[in-house]
C-alpha cells in the first residue's frame, strides 16, 4: 500500500493538465501552483494584486484542508512566482496578513510568463502529520 496520495477537491482550481492539485506523501503535502483561478467559475479572478494574492491563497488552504491538514496554518514553505517584482510589496502585505507572525519560508522570483497570463502564482508544502 501506497503511502503516497493524490489530492482532489471542489475548491481548488483544477483543469485536464497533468499534475494533481496536491501529492501527500506521508506526512508531507505538496501543493502544486496555483494561480488566482476561481474554482466555481475556473476564470482568473478580477481585482487587484492584492485580492488576486488572496484568491491564490484560498486555493492552497483548500488543498491542505482537504488533506486532513489546517489550512495555511500548516504551510512550511511557499515559492512565490511573480511576472513583475513591482508588485513584490503589495504582495507581501496581502501574504503577510494572512501568515501573521511565523510565516513559512519562502522563495520569491520573478518569471516573465505564467499559465492563464496570471501575475501571481503560488505553491506550497504543508506538514500534515
Ligand atoms: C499551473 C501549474 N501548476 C502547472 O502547469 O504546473
Amino acid at each position: 500500500m501506497s503511502d503516497i496520495d493524490p489530492i482532489e477537491t471542489d475548491d481548488a482550481p483544477s483543469n485536464d493538465n497533468p499534475y494533481s492539485q496536491g501529492v501527500r506523501a506521508g506526512d508531507t503535502l505538496y501543493v502544486s501552483g496555483y494561480g488566482p483561478v476561481d474554482p466555481g467559475t475556473g476564470a482568473v479572478v478580477d481585482g487587484d494584486i492584492e485580492a488576486q494574492t488572496n484568491r491564490v491563497l484560498d486555493n492552497i488552504a483548500a488543498v491542505v484542508d482537504e488533506a486532513g491538514g489546517d489550512g495555511l496554518a500548516d504551510v512550511v514553505k511557499v515559492t512565490v512566482y511573480l511576472t513583475d517584482l513591482e508588485d513584490y510589496e503589495r504582495v507581501n502585505a496581502a501574504y503577510g496578513a494572512r501568515f501573521g507572525e511565523e510565516p513559512p519560508a519562502r522563495v520569491c522570483v520573478e518569471v516573465s510568463r505564467l499559465p492563464d497570463d496570471v501575475r501571481v502564482e503560488l505553491d506550497a508544502t504543508a506538514y500534515v502529520g
